[in-house]
């Protein structure tokens, strides 16, 4: 297959969450970097699995942040693969959609000075997103996953695993709640990355 990542599981361990108790399984990707994924239940039976792809933010997933919806969004999927009984979190180290953590906090100073979330990016220097997604399908072969019904409002998202060989059967969409910080940022995903929102 092309465009697949040989990913090599490292370690893996039980994750106690306030959700579910997950498989926690972590990876190393060909140029060293760590990513991991979050499994409940048996994700290889031919039933197609519940999956969120998600790109990290340290923000959002970890600060609490407001600029983004990212946290919210990570916590509904563990909820909702938690009520199913079954589904798979991948969560990519591809921070601020690929340019790094660092750039990240350089694009959002860029933003308070009244710049989009695109524009901030591309006077940095950077695409508006340089996200890859062979890594995620690396891991979900590594892991015996046949297909998936992704939770996601990313239409380029679908687009670009379908690339990578991955089977996506069904679209779930994830929306979140708003708060007045992200409106700004939600409204130019819709309007510069046409997602669904
Ligand atoms: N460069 C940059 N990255 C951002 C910004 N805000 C969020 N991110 C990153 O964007 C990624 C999340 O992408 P989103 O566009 O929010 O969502 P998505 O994954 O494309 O789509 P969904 O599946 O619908 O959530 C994470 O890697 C965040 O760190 C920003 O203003 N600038
Ligand atoms: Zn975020």
């Amino acid at each position: 297959m092309t465009n697949v990542a040989k990913m090599k599981i490292v370690a893996q361990t039980r994750l106690p969450t306030q959700f579910a108790e997950f498989t926690l399984v972590g990876f190393e990707d060909p140029k060293g970097k760590e990513h991991v994924a979050l499994t409940l239940g048996d994700i290889t039976t031919d039933e197609p699995v519940l999956a969120r792809v998600h790109s990290e933010c340290l923000t959002g997933d970890a600060l609490f942040s407001q600029r983004c919806d990212c946290g919210p969004q990570l916590e509904a999927a563990m909820r909702k693969i938690a009520n199913e009984g079954r589904g798979i979190i991948v969560y990519l180290r591809q921070e601020g959609r690929g340019i790094g953590l660092l750039n990240k906090i350089r694009a959002y100073a860029e933003q308070d000075k009244g710049l989009d979330t695109v524009e901030a990016n591309e006077i940095l220097g950077f695409v508006a997103d340089a996200r890859e997604y062979d890594i995620a399908a690396g891991m979900l072969a590594e892991l015996g996953v046949q297909s998936i019904r992704l939770m996601t409002n990313n239409p380029k998202k679908l687009e670009k695993l379908a690339e990578c060989g991955v089977k996506v059967v069904e679209r779930i969409p994830h929306r979140t709640e708003g708060t007045p910080h992200n409106e700004y940022y939600l409204a130019t995903k819709t309007k510069k990355f046409g997602h669904l929102l």
